[in-house]
């Protein structure tokens, strides 16, 4: 495991990666081209907010694998372009919000007492509080723009200060609203005409880039507070400029200035402005949860295992992620199984979903799945990260169901796999904690420990047929781990499925496929 790592993280973090056997190269002031230059001999990178990992990296990083963002943001990392190339995108949300969300309380404060300016004065040995007349939070009323972590985490704080709170995000549900005890503002602009102090957390995004601009600002109280520790270019700086000419605007806070890390930016010009160099993650406390969790990250996803802030994928808290892992192995080998025992082009799977998992996130199990399903016969790399798209890009029509009663079982996964007009079904489940059991094939059912080796037999039920297999793998020198027979009594027919203790070789296995009464027979490799 090669891990360039081309900006700072903690200590603890390297360590954590050198421990866990990666060899680590921590490279902080590479320029571009270097960058480039060598990104092709790793498997991970690790970055924070300067590094843009873009398609003119991702074309010379042909052994990478995972990004690690040690941090929230991932506005400098082309997510299509890593979902394409099966790259794992990881980052660390949780990390860093209390200190992000107290830098936004601090860049609050100085800027409605003007505690910077206040202290330029005194270090130039001026004793003189004129012109910079503070504003009291108590009975003010501050907008949050984005309830998320940090957006909520500052409401939390504010509240102590007996400020009204009012919010606008249209993606999170009103319990949410409630939850944190905020008012809820369906319009930006209602939430601009209201407040008197503005604090932005939101993603950057096509949608939020410039959301706070020149109409927005246009129809805000006189004397509005902005502050911004989200990402430069949600509040437009040229509009915000225009607000603090005309005063529309009196204090401003920006930990995110447009062109950082350049430290050039107009606000600079104005005495009621305040900017920090994207300092909001700037506590040792921060770093080392960052580093450390970034580095737990990157080599989970470096060893093909879930990891719980995969960006590219569907979102999972630990405690789901622990729920679903067994039931991923089961997919995916259910999935394996397909192009082993048949032939015929997938045009279209089904998954269904029946009892205790259908109450899971099995949006991941059914990924598990197509990566199982397509691994074995595609020579490009197929993971978590880019199954789906691989699945899209074959033609292959993907459809999930749930229902939460099952017979028999108490959890139960079906597969049904469609290519021309035939189908092919298989079921598993899980018993206890980790008991995977593939317990149904084609109709015929079992109770079979999926096993790296196995055979699988379709034959006639009649007499003699199991005995002769049996002798021909003895002579063969295979052992025969288990045995379990299925049965269809309407057709006469039979499935075998054995797990033996090594690999069958192909004459082997012509031999067996020539009993009489072996319609077919497949070795499987799982
Ligand atoms: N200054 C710094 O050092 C740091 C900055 N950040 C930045 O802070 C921001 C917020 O981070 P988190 O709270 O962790 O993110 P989050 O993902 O937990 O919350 C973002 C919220 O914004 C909402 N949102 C998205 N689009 C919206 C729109 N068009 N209008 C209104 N709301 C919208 C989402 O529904 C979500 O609730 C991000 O931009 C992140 O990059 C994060 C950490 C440190
Ligand atoms: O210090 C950093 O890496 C930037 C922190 C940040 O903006 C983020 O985590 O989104």
């Amino acid at each position: 495991m090669k891990i360039l790592v081309s900006e700072p993280i903690a200590e603890k973090g390297l360590e954590k990666l050198v421990q866990e056997g990666a060899t680590v190269d921590l490279k902080t002031s590479l320029t571009r081209q270097e960058l480039l230059k060598i990104i092709g001999e790793y498997d991970a990178l690790i970055v924070r907010s300067n590094t843009k990992v873009n398609e003119e990296l991702y074309q010379k990083a042909t052994q990478l694998k995972v990004v690690g963002r040690a941090g929230n943001g991932v506005d400098n990392i082309d997510m299509d372009g890593a979902t394409k190339r099966g790259i794992i995108v990881v980052n660390t949300p949780d990390s860093n919000s209390v200190s992000a969300c107290e830098l936004t309380i601090g860049l609050l404060l100085a800027t409605c007492r003007n505690i910077p300016q206040h202290h330029i004065r005194l270090k130039g040995k001026v004793w003189d509080r004129s012109g910079l007349k503070g504003m009291e939070l108590l009975d003010k009323t501050v907008g949050i723009v984005g309830l998320g972590r940090i957006g909520s985490l500052v409401a939390t704080r504010l509240k102590s200060f007996g400020m009204k709170i009012v919010a606008y995000d249209p993606y999170i549900s009103d319990s949410r609203f409630q939850h944190v005890g905020v008012e809820k503002k369906e319009k930006l602009e209602d939430l601009m005409r209201v407040c008197d102090i503005l604090t932005v957390h939101t993603p950057k995004t096509e949608e939020t880039y410039g959301m706070i601009g020149k109409e927005q600002l246009a129809v805000a109280k006189k004397g509005l507070t902005v502050i911004n520790c989200a990402r430069a270019g949600i509040v437009n700086e040229v509009a915000l400029i225009e607000a603090l000419k005309t005063k529309i605007v009196a204090r401003v806070g920006i930990d995110v200035p447009e062109g950082e890390p350049e430290p050039i930016s107009p606000l600079l010009e104005y005495d009621n402005v305040i900017v920090t160099p994207h300092a909001g993650a700037d506590t040792k406390e921060a770093q080392d949860n960052v580093g450390v969790t970034i580095a737990q990250e990157v080599i989970s996803a470096l060893r093909g295992e879930m990891v719980p802030n995969a960006v590219n994928l569907p979102t999972l808290h630990t405690q789901e992620l622990a729920a679903v892992k067994n039931y991923l192995k089961l997919g995916e080998t259910m999935g394996k199984l397909y192009y082993q025992l048949e032939k015929e082009a997938v045009e279209k799977v089904e998954i269904t979903y029946r009892g205790e998992v259908a109450a899971m996130e099995t949006s991941v199990i059914s990924l598990a799945i197509l990566k199982g399903l397509f691994e074995p016969v595609l020579k490009e790399k197929v993971n978590y990260v880019n199954a789906s798209v691989v699945a899209k890009s074959r033609g292959v029509v993907v459809t999930e169901s749930k229902e939460s009663e099952v017979d028999s079982y108490l959890t139960l996964i079906t597969v049904k796999v469609i290519s021309k007009g035939k189908e092919f079904t298989i079921s598993g489940t899980v018993f206890g904690k980790d008991d995977l059991r593939i317990v149904e094939i084609n109709g015929y059912e079992f109770d079979v420990i999926p096993m790296p080796y196995m055979l699988i037999a379709e034959n006639m039920d009649k007499p003699g047929v199991v005995g002769q297999m049996g002798t021909l793998l003895g002579v063969a020198k295979v052992n025969i781990a288990t045995m379990q027979l299925g049965r269809k009594l309407t057709d006469n027919r039979a499935m075998m499925v054995l797990t033996v203790d090594s690999e069958v070789s192909k004459e082997t296995l012509e031999f067996v496929g020539g009993v009489d009464g072996i319609l077919r027979v497949r070795f499987v490799k799982l």
